[in-house]
């Protein structure tokens, strides 16, 4: 598959919410809707700009990543978590021989990321867990944001804004060297997200790509203040299809190492993934069956799906047969 060197994503302003541009049912809400959901139909994802996180605590957050990757590999390992994908993997470790990652749940609070700075610094880090928690906490909200404006931009109403997926929110950091060659390489392998959705930042070294519908791979280039926003697994099977898991990878080149984060929207334990019933009609029969979304989290990581094409994993779990 080849290249489209000329097609960019989406670029979406969002005003904070409930500012005066930002107030639920007015028109300008509406049509702020409208955008997102075009996007996420038809192309899973858009670059978010967003005034309200501010260029000085990226810096910051960057800065804390940082030092969190310079610690010996030692320290890093102490910190374990047993869910995949949500505990620290070294380079040359299971997910890519460029790239470094750790998981932190419940980031946006204090606390919690102070028992892992203890954990990794001799007299814990507060400057860490400042800058970490209020970037997460800032993030949550614009996840939050945008799961109601695609709750809105399908006129689902009140009752479905409520009961719409409860989240908590992961945070990764993720670090990829840059190839000993200086060629151009793949240090994250394609697949789509396993979660609802993600916010992606990156520090100014691009990597990012994305494949297009009808399979051309675009690379992104996200404006230094912008956001990635995209569409995994969960929101795909919950519009029944209507959006679309955005297939991804990372490709490295030159000398730079790359330094990202990403906050992933995840359904709670006990979740069933379900399309909302004015999402299912005749001309758009019902795509997936009703699942628990722990255990599509847990076949996807399993052994014998280790090597399976990311994006078709969903289809293989909970596809309705065809009549
Ligand atoms: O580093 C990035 O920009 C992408 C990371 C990513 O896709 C992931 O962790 O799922
Ligand atoms: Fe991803």
């Amino acid at each position: 598959m080849g290249y489209d060197s000329q097609l960019r994503i989406p670029i979406i302003e969002l005003p904070l919410m409930n500012s005066e541009d930002m107030v639920r049912g007015t028109d300008k809400w509406q049509s702020l809707c409208k955008r997102v959901r075009e996007a996420c139909e038809n192309f899973g994802c858009f670059e978010v700009v967003y005034d309200k996180i501010s260029s000085h605590l990226k810096e910051e957050t960057f800065s804390s990543i940082r030092q969190f990757f310079d610690l010996p590999l030692e320290t890093k390992k102490k910190y374990v978590n047993p869910k995949p994908y949500h505990g620290y993997y070294e380079v040359l470790g299971l997910l890519s021989s460029l790239s470094e990652s750790i998981g932190l749940e419940h980031a946006s609070n204090f606390n919690s990321l102070k028992s892992f700075s203890q954990l990794m610094w001799p007299n814990g880090h507060d400057h860490f867990c400042q800058s970490i928690s209020t970037m997460m906490k800032q993030l949550e909200e614009l996840s939050e944001m945008i799961g109601l404006m695609i709750v809105d931009s399908y006129g689902l109403g009140e009752e479905a804004a409520e009961s719409f997926l409860k989240h908590y929110m992961l945070l990764r950091l993720m670090k990829y060297l840059a190839p000993p060659s200086g060629e151009y390489t793949n240090a994250l392998i394609p697949h789509t997200d396993k979660c609802s959705s993600a916010l992606l930042c990156e520090d100014q070294i691009a990597g990012l790509e994305i494949e297009t519908k009808d399979g051309q791979w675009v690379k992104v280039f996200p404006s230094p203040g912008s956001f990635v926003f995209m569409v995994g697994d969960i929101l795909m099977a919950w519009s029944n299809r209507r959006m679309h898991a955005v297939k991804h990878r990372v490709m490295m080149k030159g000398k730079k190492d790359r330094y990202s984060f990403a906050a992933f929207a995840i359904p709670v334990e006990g979740s069933i993934i379900k399309a909302p019933k004015e999402l299912v009609d005749e001309d758009h029969p019902q795509v997936f069956r009703d699942f628990d979304y722990t255990d599509f989290f847990n076949f996807s990581y399993s052994e014998e799906m280790r090597y399976f094409d990311s994006s078709k994993k969903l289809f293989v779990y909970a596809a309705q047969p065809i009549n």
